[in-house]
């Protein structure tokens, strides 16, 4: 028998690639669609890899007609928060164009059930915590916003069109593939954990800490830090629920847990027996000071438990990729 296919745009990037892996490990085939702009080549291994970029409809269309998927998963997009405040054209352009491409396309060809990659971002600073998904959607900066819209423009072909979908709003993801068949490799790397075991393992020469001077109990900025292979497993569940008549909605994944850089970093410290060093910087702007997840309706709809995102496993999975080693 033919296994399903399923169109991951975006699939030789970080969550995309791990996603694919997971897909393959439930019977799905991922045929990827990847421009590698940000994405490796040396990622797609569980299925068809399709050079094209999101912004060629025609392509798209082309693709789906050959493959046939069931579904498709739209991870391809810009996702560097400063870049877009810096270069908005380019994320209005990939993130909201690439959505409406995309649609098209699915709708040309009557493809039905689409998973979005989208994220915490797209809710700004909340009043409320922990944010549920009927926290007002307020975004600070253009990545958030294009998310937004993007979230905004999957509702509406879906109610117009008959699309079927489920919006995943992404907090921290971090970590990588248990088994280290994969790793986070982000060109350039931002985000904490990454930079912070860059910095632990003498890549980089200290970690820069973006303000110490939060209302929090140590001062510092606190996440709901999400394991990328946990991120990963909801889509194939998102996936089944749609497959299985489930309506269409937007879920927030995160562990419900918030933890402040320091805390991040003594564990990574304690982990890998490297202090990670450290220069106290003033804030990043943008950067709001609490954020983490009620993420029970994932749990309720899909059957989403996190698995792998206690911090322990997350910098056990990543070290490697940074040439360190993690004591049990
Ligand atoms: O070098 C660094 C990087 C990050 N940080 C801090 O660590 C915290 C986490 O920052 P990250 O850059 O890892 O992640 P962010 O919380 O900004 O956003 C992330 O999550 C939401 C996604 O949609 C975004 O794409 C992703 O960037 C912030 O408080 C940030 O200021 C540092 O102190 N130093």
């Amino acid at each position: 028998m033919i296994a399903p296919r399923i169109l991951v745009t975006g699939g030789a990037g970080y969550i995309g690639s791990h996603t694919a892996k997971f897909l393959r490990l439930a019977g799905i085939e991922p045929v990827v669609y990847d421009n590698l702009t940000t994405g490796n080549r040396s990622a797609v291994r569980w299925g068809p890899f399709v050079h094209g970029d999101v912004l060629d409809t025609s392509r798209l269309i082309d693709v789906i007609e050959q493959y046939r998927p069931i579904a498709v998963i739209h991870f391809a997009a810009s996702a560097y928060v400063g870049e877009s405040v810096a270069d908005p054209a380019k994320y209005y352009n990939n993130n909201v164009r690439g959505m409406l491409s995309l649609l098209d396309a699915c709708r040309a060809t009557r493809l039905g059930k689409f998973i979005f990659s989208s994220s915490c971002a797209t809710y700004g600073i909340p009043k409320v915590l922990p944010i549920d998904e009927a926290t007002p959607q307020q975004p600070i900066n253009p990545y958030g916003k294009t998310k937004l819209i993007a979230e905004h423009m999957l509702a509406d072909y879906g109610a117009a069109f008959g699309l079927s979908y489920v919006s995943l709003r992404y907090f921290n993801a971090c970590g990588a593939d248990p088994e280290g068949d994969l790793g986070e490799w982000h060109d350039p790397e931002t985000h904490l954990i990454p930079r912070a075991l860059m910095a632990a393992a003498g890549k980089i020469p200290h970690l820069e800490v973006f303000g110490d001077d939060y209302d929090t109990p140590d001062g510092t900025c606190i996440r709901d830090y999400v394991h990328v292979a946990d991120l990963a497993l909801a889509h194939v569940l998102a996936y089944r629920y749609l497959e299985n008549g489930g309506g269409s909605l937007a879920l927030n994944l995160g562990t419900g847990r918030g933890l402040s850089i320091k805390e991040v970093l003594r564990t990574i410290g304690e982990r890998t027996g490297r202090a990670v060093p450290v220069v106290f910087h003033q804030r990043r702007s943008g950067d709001p000071p609490v954020l983490y997840a009620d993420a029970s309706l994932a749990h309720r709809s899909l059957g989403f438990l996190p698995q792998f995102s206690d911090l322990e496993t997350i910098v056990r999975t990543a070290a490697p990729f940074f040439g360190l080693e993690v004591r049990s």
